[in-house]
């Protein structure tokens, strides 16, 4: 079954965040889509029980164009991880992360091993580690549904994607909200 490339279908490469662009940013999204921090970490703390990744793929693949275009890459392959972060039984994140072949190089080929371990926890404890641009866009939420219990129908949701350095090399890593997991309400 191939991914859901939804980077490629509906994902634009956006401006850098003017100022304009930050205030249409409904809160809370804003502030958890602008924070460089771990979202890992700060949805662990939001958890009253239980944090968990549910990988729903993660394999070689070809990155959309769009994605190649985000991470400077020219027609490469890389392993395709998706995931939902499952925050006390609720589906709050769909993630995509695409690791170029060319940055799986040393240490970096830990993250072929990942399992169900948080990809922010490898990240986020790595020294060489630099974040680069992010943009945020509002994608169709109904196009997460193979993956959830309950459908979304006309329902936005609000994401960002993100440019990873690890020693030099890059990685995106794509968070979307689920609508239904307002984290400031939980
Ligand atoms: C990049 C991070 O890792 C999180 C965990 C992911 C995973 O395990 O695949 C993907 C996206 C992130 O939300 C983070 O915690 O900020």
């Amino acid at each position: 079954m191939p991914f859901i490339d939804f980077a490629h279908q509906t994902w634009q490469p956006k401006p850098v965040l003017t100022d304009e662009c930050m205030r249409n940013i409904p809160e809370p999204y804003r502030s958890w889509l602008l924070d460089s921090g771990s979202l890992t970490q700060r949805l662990k703390s939001m958890c009253t029980r239980q944090f968990r990744v549910k990988v729903l793929r993660h394999e070689w693949g070809i990155p959309s164009r769009s994605e190649l275009e985000f991470l400077g890459c020219h027609h490469e392959m890389a392993s395709i991880r998706e995931v939902l972060l499952i925050v006390d039984d609720r589906p709050a994140v769909f993630a995509r992360s695409v690791l170029p072949a060319s940055s799986l190089t040393g240490v970096n080929r830990e993250l072929l091993e990942l399992g169900e371990r948080p990809l922010g926890e490898f990240l986020f404890n790595q020294p060489s580690l630099k974040r680069g641009q992010i943009e945020i866009d509002e994608l169709p939420a109904c196009q997460f549904n193979l993956h959830l219990d309950r459908p979304y129908y006309e329902e936005s949701a609000w994401g960002r994607r993100s440019q990873f350095y690890l020693n030099g090399k890059a990685i995106s890593v794509c968070e979307v909200f689920l609508p239904e997991y307002n984290p400031e309400l939980m």
